[in-house]
């Protein structure tokens, strides 16, 4: 299948979604539904509008599709969150708790970052600026102003980002606050105050710890088994990397940038795009050759993550070196003293750092589906290794010998399960 119908994208989802949800309102034969759409049929209709509109508008050159256009449909169809919380109604604690996204000023946004002032600039991505920022109680937040990608971009971005950061909701994925239109497209979020996983390894004279990479690793795969398996609709991130993995104060992982990513309907297997986006260094090969997207195209990505955890080294260097280019004959040897970081001297927790590197090799596997679930990572990571019979079908001998005892050890429980 393709994406030409866009049903993947939480825009085309949302949009699909309010479409059914407008006849079922009118014909009113489900009076048990209890949610706002239901109550109020309008709040449906008004959405499906505001999409229609911002996405009509969005294909205007930028600097028609004015943030005060914006402006004029948030205020004229009301809050994002007012019609998109309840409208989702897939997320039950979303709804329930008090996590209430706020529609900021444009003046709210600068006074909370000093004018959006350059010491206040702590992130830029491929389209995006993040400041620092602090509102009036007290609270950091991150401020995402998107400045780059045409119009269209911008705004599938911005919706992607606010659909699904809204609907998700776990310890290891980035907290969305708010956001605003004035002045252009934000997003406000949650302060990560030790910033990302790649400003911390390449970016920053201290090294980062062998302990602090594992909890990385571990806090990073909860987080993505829980895109894919925890929410209620299959979510693939598409852009896993180091410098989407934010740290919070005590360094719990916290997965960001979702202006990527897409939703896959329960029945599909995968869906095929056509255009290319995401990063070089971390595209799984059915993705680059035949844009094929599923859970194991992030698995492929994460399996690269887990290399520059333990290796320091970017998923492509300076002279376009791909890591998993150099590290395969190295995994295939299990040269530990070669993959791990040099700056870690002796210290690490080998068991630890072979699990990693266990992992990572089959992550990284060239067929899709030998790559383990995340669910399966997980678990490896954790030392289980009731995914035996999957790894015995890699073919690794190496690992075989590091791990000899659990192997064996697994190999005698029947109940050893199959990807
Ligand atoms: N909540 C946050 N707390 C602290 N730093 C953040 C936060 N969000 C983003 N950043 C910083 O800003 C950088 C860019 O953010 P982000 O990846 O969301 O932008 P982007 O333009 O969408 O990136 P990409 O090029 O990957 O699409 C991050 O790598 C990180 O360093």
């Amino acid at each position: 299948m393709t994406d030409k119908e866009d049903t993947c994208s939480p825009t085309g989802v949302l949009e699909d979604f309010f479409r059914s949800s407008d006849s079922e309102t009118s014909s009113s034969k489900e009076p048990h539904m209890d949610n706002d759409a239901h109550k109020n049929p309008k709040s449906a209709s008004r959405w499906l509008g505001f999409v229609q509109l911002f996405r009509t508008r969005s294909k205007k050159p930028l600097d028609t599709v004015s943030s005060s256009s914006i402006l004029k449909l948030s205020r004229r169809f009301g809050s994002l969150r007012e019609i998109i919380a309840p409208k989702f109604g897939l997320d039950s604690d979303l709804y329930h708790t008090n996590s209430p996204w706020k529609n900021f000023s444009l003046y709210e946004l600068q006074a909370a970052t000093n004018y959006f002032s350059h010491e206040n600039l702590i992130g830029k991505g491929g389209y995006a600026e993040v400041y620092r920022g602090s509102l009036p109680n007290g609270r950091l937040v991150a401020i995402k102003k998107l400045t780059k990608g045409t119009s269209d971009e911008m705004a599938a971005d911005f919706l992607s980002e606010i659909g699904i950061m809204g609907h998700v909701n776990h310890p290891n994925t980035a907290k969305l606050i708010g956001y605003g239109v004035e002045g252009g497209m934000h997003l406000v979020l949650e302060l990560s105050p030790q910033g990302s996983l790649a400003s911390l390894l390449y970016g920053s004279k201290e090294k980062l710890k062998w302990g602090i990479r594992y909890k990385i690793a571990l806090g990073a795969a909860r987080g993505l088994l829980y895109l894919h398996e925890g929410c209620q609709r299959r979510i693939i991130h598409r852009d896993i990397k180091a410098a989407n993995i934010l740290l919070t104060e005590d360094f719990e992982p916290q997965i960001c940038d979702f202006g990527l990513a897409k939703w896959l309907p329960e029945q599909w297997t995968h869906l095929t795009v056509a255009k290319f986006e995401g990063t070089f260094g971390y595209l799984a090969p059915e993705y680059l050759l035949h844009g094929i997207v599923e859970e194991k195209t992030d698995v492929f990505a994460f399996g690269v993550l887990l290399l520059e955890l333990v290796t320091g080294r970017r998923a492509l260097d300076y002279s376009q070196q791909s890591l998993v280019l150099w590290a395969k004959p190295l995994l295939k040897k299990n040269d530990v003293r070669e993959l791990a970081d040099p700056s870690l001297g002796d210290d690490f927790d080998s068991r630890q750092l072979n699990l990693m590197l266990l992992a990572a090799s089959l992550c990284i596997q060239r067929t899709s589906i030998r790559r383990p679930s995340m669910n399966q990572v997980v678990e490896l990571l954790h030392g289980e290794f009731s995914c035996l019979k999957y790894m015995k079908k890699s073919r690794m001998p190496f690992y075989r010998k590091a791990f000899k005892e659990e192997l064996v050890n697994a190999e005698a429980k029947p109940q050893a399960r199959l990807d």
